[in-house]
């Protein structure tokens, strides 16, 4: 399905084209407007528009008079053949707002029922009651769309009306080569409906676009092989400008992980959803940010996630525009001229990288890292790997993770480096890093032609990159030492604190408060996970109630597993029992992940790594499990059992760390504090 890969371009027409609100009967050919910004829109790059309504209306569009003729405030239907002519020709599909829940009072068929009543043959195209009246007085009741009496719910069980939608659909499609239609609020769509319009369009156009409003619940509900292929996204919608908004970046990647992540179980993938960070419906992106800077990275992440991105006209140039509380008219205004700026040069350049990107058209999508104010994550397919890194902070940030590893080509950039565990983010910003450049010379057009332009800038942004990359990280030319700066401890585990005590490492004990939350399976993701959080939450309390102030937050996650299954602490007796008897007689594994976060008093780094340790146990009876679990040792325990207690005679041997088994792998977090911090 070409919707798939595609980028759209929204547009409110009677608004964008300075309609007047209300019909006024007068037929003016405002719909030509669009033949000016075809050049602007090819150019931006976005290869669909989507029109939200343009048939006869009564007023906003939603409630439509005529299926068959354009509103006369925008011209004729001829008019509009030009305008699907033109956009064809340069490469624009289009799309129409297909508008079938409800009609206007002034709908045709509508008014032959106020005429005729019960004698109109059109009384069952509306759940219509003679016995009483409406608040219009027409003599009959009638149910309104969500009570809202303007609009006239339409009666889809009724193969009557859906005969004479189809058929209007044909027209569509016949006259104007249409591409697809967006069907408003399909959530309240009759489901036999949309599966009648999937088989009818695929009969006449077989690469026919349906694209479902829909705004929270299973989206699976209505987007499947037999009705839409698509639908708008508003769960991420909701997360990407609350996430920048809240600095919390956990937000879109839990929303993302829960859509498309790499487990079974996530709800959404291989599905494309429609994304947008704004629409006619809605405050435009650039009022609802707090931080304009965000504006940037927002589009970055857009861009870059799983989904069909759409943009909505003006947005891409940061216009404004704040939803009242009655009417929607600040959200759709008349410009006479696309105001393009640095942020829409910034925007048609993820456009054609999106464009050329397999992995970003149909990769599938994992987290990487999170912190509250940074998220990595992955788009992968068979052909392509992409790293996508976002820096929502206004400082530069250094990122570690054993997974930043290899030869990257930063898209935006355009520089080349190899990752050694670190990645350094830019204030406000989005990295899209290409795996195996060299097997990718899809992006070479534009990256050449950037390349000649930028020059010297160019050269400079190469220049850091490299002598970054080959950096030794050693703490020779750091000014601070361990002295200087105070060690905060993010964990409440008793053993922590003296494995670092042993290492005569002096630190305060401020346990993370936050909810700790898994997205993962795999025990090495599922510690480091944790670790980040725990440390995130401590870094973030730190640093406001100490600003200026150098310190270092450790955060750590110990778990157990065991053939498969993770073992975290036992809720009681009965599970410690399980545990125990589960782990006797073999080997199992202990991991433990730790995130170190530096702040020297103004800039911020971090490095986050696990440790993994192999822990095989003697055959243990009944009797033994039961006189171990009488010591109470299990309980605060991953596993239910302590190594270093009384549970130390079951132990056959180790391969690993054992202070990593006891909470806290000091000797490596010693040798990654040397690269920071003078000891
Ligand atoms: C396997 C094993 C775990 N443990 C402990 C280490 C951890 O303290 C605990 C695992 O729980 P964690 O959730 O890692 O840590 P915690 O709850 O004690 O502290 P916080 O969440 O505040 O950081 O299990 C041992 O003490 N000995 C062992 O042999």
């Amino acid at each position: 399905m070409w919707a798939y890969h595609s980028i759209f371009y929204q547009i409110y027409p009677i608004g964008f084209c300075g309609a007047p609100v209300h019909n006024d009967g007068q037929t003016v050919p405002r719909i030509r407007k669009l033949l000016d910004w075809t050049d602007y829109l090819s150019d931006l790059g976005v290869d669909s528009i989507l029109l939200n309504p343009i048939f006869e209306s009564d007023n906003h569009g939603y409630d439509t008079r005529d299926f068959r003729k354009l509103d006369c405030r925008l011209g004729t239907n001829d008019d509009f053949v030009e305008v699907c002519q033109a956009l064809h020709s340069h490469g624009i599909r289009v799309v129409l707002d297909g508008v079938f829940n409800h009609v206007g009072r002034g709908f045709w068929a509508f008014r032959d029922v106020q005429e005729k009543k019960w004698d109109s043959p059109y009384k069952d195209w509306f759940y219509i009651n003679f016995d009483g009246d409406s608040g219009y007085h027409d003599g009959f009741w009638y149910e309104g769309w969500e009570g809202h009496y303007e609009l006239v719910k339409l009666n889809l069980q009724n193969p009557a009306v859906v005969d004479y939608l189809l058929d209007c659909v044909k027209y569509w499609i016949d006259t104007f080569d249409i591409d697809g239609l967006r069907l408003d609020v399909a959530y309240s769509l009759d489901h036999n409906f949309m599966r009648r319009l999937r088989s009818f369009v695929s009969g006449i156009k077989p690469d026919f676009a349906l694209i479902g409003e829909v705004l929270f619940g299973d989206y699976n509900q209505i987007v499947n092989d037999d009705m839409l292929h698509s639908c708008t996204n508003y769960e991420c919608y909701k997360g990407l400008f609350s996430s920048f908004n809240d600095m919390n970046l956990f937000e879109i990647a839990h929303s993302l992980n829960r859509q498309f992540g790499p487990e079974q179980w996530c709800i959404y993938r291989g599905k494309h959803l429609m994304t947008f960070v704004d629409n006619h419906d809605v405050t435009r992106i650039a009022s609802i940010l707090k931080q304009k800077e965000h504006l940037y990275p927002v589009y970055g992440t857009l861009m870059t996630m799983p989904g069909i991105p759409c943009i909505y006209y003006g947005s891409e140039w940061g216009e404004e525009g704040m939803k009242a509380p009655d009417n929607d008219y600040a959200l759709r205004p008349c410009f006479d001229a696309p105001k393009p700026n640095e942020l829409t040069s910034y925007i048609k350049k993820l456009i054609s990288f999106r464009q050329k990107s397999d992995a970003l058209c149909n990769g599938s999508y994992r987290n990487v890292m999170i912190t509250n104010r940074q998220l990595i994550f992955e788009r992968r397919t068979d052909r392509e790997q992409i790293f996508v890194a976002i820096n929502a902070e206004g400082t530069e940030f250094t990122a570690n993770h054993g997974e930043l590893q290899g030869e990257v080509r930063d898209l935006a950039a355009d520089t080349r480096f190899t990752m050694n565990g670190q990645l350094t983010m830019k204030p406000y910003s989005v990295q899209i890093l290409v795996f195996d450049p060299d097997s990718h010379p899809e992006y070479d057009t534009v990256t050449q032609k950037e390349a000649e332009q930028k020059g010297e800038e160019r050269n400079i942004e190469c220049k850091t990159a490299e002598s970054y990359a080959s950096s030794d990280c050693t703490a020779q030319n750091t000014t601070l030492s361990l002295a200087d700066l105070t060690v905060v401890l993010g964990s409440a585990s008793p053993r922590r604190t003296e494995l670092l005590t042993q290492a005569g490492i002096p630190h305060v004990v401020c346990p993370s408060s936050c909810e700790e939350y898994i997205t993962s399976s795999r025990p090495e993701d599922v510690v480091q996970e944790l670790a980040e959080q725990k440390a995130q939450n401590v870094y973030t309390d730190r640093l406001a109630s100490h600003p200026g102030e150098p310190f270092l937050v450790i955060g750590s996650d110990t778990v157990v597993s065991n053939n498969g299954k993770i073992l975290g602490k036992p809720s009681g007796e009965e599970e410690a029992r399980h545990m125990i008897q589960s782990l006797q007689d073999h080997t199992h594994q202990v991991y433990t992940g730790v995130s170190l976060i530096f702040h020297d008093g103004a800039d911020t780094k971090t490095n986050t790594f696990f440790e993994k340790s192999d822990v095989d146990v003697y055959p243990m009876t009944n009797t033994e499990i039961d006189s171990y679990l009488a010591t109470g040792e299990p309980y605060d325990k991953a596993g239910a059992y302590g190594i270093q207690g009384a549970f130390a005679i079951y132990v056959r041997g180790i391969h690993g760390d054992y202070n990593a088994i006891v909470g806290l792998p000091i000797a490596r977090i010693y040798q990654e504090l040397k690269k920071w911090i003078r000891f």
